[in-house]
């Protein structure tokens, strides 16, 4: 039986975590050199699956290498194989019942811990694993796996509480009528991307919050800073099942858990073309479900900076820089085009950010003077440097940059490249690496330049418009009101913070359910409603049967 519930508890108040700097001297910097420095001298770690609150050693062994060092790995993991995503999934099942059926505030409070644990006392270990592992600079990983995760399940907890107060507005005389937010029937089956901590973590606590079960199967790239999050979660005291660790193949764990009956929701980070492949999948296993299962993805990105001519060319400089060089590029938000008005590029803006971005340092996450790391992996390295290629073949001209060395580190240079032609390919498909393409259009260009923006590319998540002319950004924001689900006005395309700027894009970006506000809880219930009435009734006729 259910505890009884006495009151109404609020949650606490809800803030962003403080982001600390990393300053020289600052005892944070301190903390987390030492953090690397325990960690190096650690690896490489032995990460299992986790089923029903166990470590699972299934034996078939894959390694995370090192993006900065590829001869070494930081962890070897436990790939799940069929038996173990099947435990996995029975497992969740299980779980489902007491789970949903906790008082709402004893999971509000296991996720408030979890984010206390993330911001403490594993803040430092979780940020170590980032930069070791995905090859971010303190910064970016404090952004990501400390502040922008730590906001995630507290923010996650705040929306949850108004989206249950969220009750019907009318009652008849002799009537209650109530909504009563139902996790899904059956399980979520959450696959995450190596670019973002954060992201990992959210895509299982956000079904996990409103009293889903779900099965993560983590990228390959990211495993390790993934494993820590899901220790905290543990620690935090998420009952074993709810959330299971499968880290695995991810053609055949996908196909697996998607073909089975009680796979009740896909909530997806990554690619297009694998978010497009996995629709595929479940529409190929419709007939096998007890439900209709919620497809939740967000994907890809080819995301643009509007200089307009009457825009502060420092200011749009140094943005341009922060979006399209942060954390090499491999955001999802990261800046790939540039629109600028001529009388711009050639009045200064050329020269300024061709000199701001040779000052870029490039080099391994722990020295902390690099803002520029290693891209990912290998088939990151060879798909960018491959890009740079098509451009020249094209005749685009490098401006900077145009060579990676792969010799130790997965390294590229940061490569601007100026195009004469605004549908070339490096204008157009979506890179993920240090490359930013520049086209610059005659000032009185600017109508046809809004068309150019928003028919260029099959995506539509970020974008910014820097101008000061309120005029010229209005005008753009109307023409362009499907090209971005998130517009920046004279800031970066990257760096939505969550309760700040719901993040998500449409187009082939994604479904936009916006991760990090009130929507997309409700892709993970399924309401009932429940009318209640007080009243007998004496007789089954209306007044209208009287003769
Ligand atoms: N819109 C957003 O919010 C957002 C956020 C982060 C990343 N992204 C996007 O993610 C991509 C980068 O991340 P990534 O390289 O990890 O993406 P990815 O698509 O390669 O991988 C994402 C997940 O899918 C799995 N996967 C890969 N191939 C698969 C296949 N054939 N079948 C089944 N599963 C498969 C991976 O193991 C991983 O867990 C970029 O396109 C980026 O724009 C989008
Ligand atoms: N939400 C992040 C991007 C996440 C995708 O990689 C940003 O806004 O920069």
């Amino acid at each position: 039986m259910a505890a009884p519930q006495l009151a109404t508890f609020k949650v606490p108040d809800i803030a962003n975590e403080p982001m600390v700097t990393y300053a020289p001297g600052s005892p944070e910097r301190k903390a987390l050199v030492e953090a690397i420095r325990e960690m190096e001298q650690q690896l490489p770690f032995e990460v299992p699956c986790v089923v029903n609150g166990k470590p699972v050693k299934t034996g078939k062994l894959a390694k995370q290498p090192m993006p900065w060092d590829h001869a070494n790995h930081l962890c070897t993991y436990h790939e799940a194989d069929e038996a173990t995503v099947a435990a996995a999934i029975d497992g969740a099942l299980a779980a489902k019942a007491d789970w949903e059926t906790l008082p709402w505030s004893d999971r509000a409070a296991i996720f408030l811990k979890a984010a206390d644990l993330v911001s403490g006392k594993y803040r430092y270990k979780i940020l170590a694993a980032t930069m070791l592992g995905q090859g971010k600079n303190a910064w970016q990983a404090e952004i990501d796996a400390a502040a922008e995760l730590a906001d995630f399940l507290r923010f996650g907890v705040k929306y949850v509480e108004d989206l249950y107060s969220i009750q019907p507005p009318r009652n008849t005389p002799g009537s209650w009528n109530r909504t009563e937010y139902r996790a899904l029937e059956g399980f979520v089956f959450a696959v995450s991307p190596f670019n973002f901590t954060a992201i990992g973590g959210n895509l299982v606590a956000t079904p996990a919050i409103v009293g889903n079960v779900s099965v993560w199967k983590p990228s390959p790239a990211a495993t390790y800073a993934n494993y820590l999050v899901f220790k905290a979660f543990e620690e935090a005291g998420v009952p074993a099942g709810v959330i299971q660790f499968i880290p695995g193949p991810p053609v055949e764990v996908c196909a697996q858990v998607i073909a089975h009956p009680s796979f009740a929701a896909l909530h997806f980070t990554g690619s297009t073309f694998v978010f497009k492949q996995l629709w595929k999948n479940v529409a190929a296993n419709i007939d096998t479900y007890k439900s209709y299962p919620r497809l939740v993805g967000e994907t890809g990105g080819k995301n643009f900076h509007l200089i307009h001519k009457s825009a502060e060319v420092k200011n749009a400089v140094m943005q341009t820089v922060r979006g399209a060089f942060e954390y090499q590029g491999q955001k999802c938000s990261a800046l790939s085009r540039v629109y600028i008005a001529s009388s711009l590029w050639n009045g200064g803006f050329k020269e300024q950010l061709l000199t701001e971005v040779a000052k870029l340092k490039v080099g391994p996450p722990q020295d902390f003077t690099n803002f520029i790391g290693p891209v990912i992996g290998r088939p990151a390295f060879d798909k960018i440097t491959s890009y740079i290629q098509k451009a020249k073949d094209a005749g685009g001209e490098i401006l900077i940059g145009g060579s990676g060395d792969d010799s130790k580190g997965y390294y590229v240079q940061p490569t601007v490249i100026l195009t004469k032609d605004p549908r070339s390919v490096t204008m157009v498909e979506e890179i993920f690496g240090p490359v930013l393409t520049i086209y610059a259009y005659e000032d009185d260009d600017f109508d046809k330049t809004l068309e150019l923006v928003d028919s260029t590319s099959q995506y539509g998540l970020t974008g910014a418009i820097f101008a000061s002319e309120r005029k010229a950004l209005v005008h753009a924001t109307n023409k362009l009101r499907n090209a971005a689900g998130n517009v920046y006005y004279n800031e970066k395309c990257t760096g939505a913070v969550v309760g700040q700027q719901p993040f998500g894009g449409a187009r082939a970006s994604g479904t936009n359910d916006k991760a990090g506000s009130m929507a997309i809880f409700y892709r993970f219930v399924s309401a009932r409603s429940i009318k209640e009435n007080f009243v007998s009734l004496e007789d089954y006729s209306y007044p209208s049967n009287l003769q």
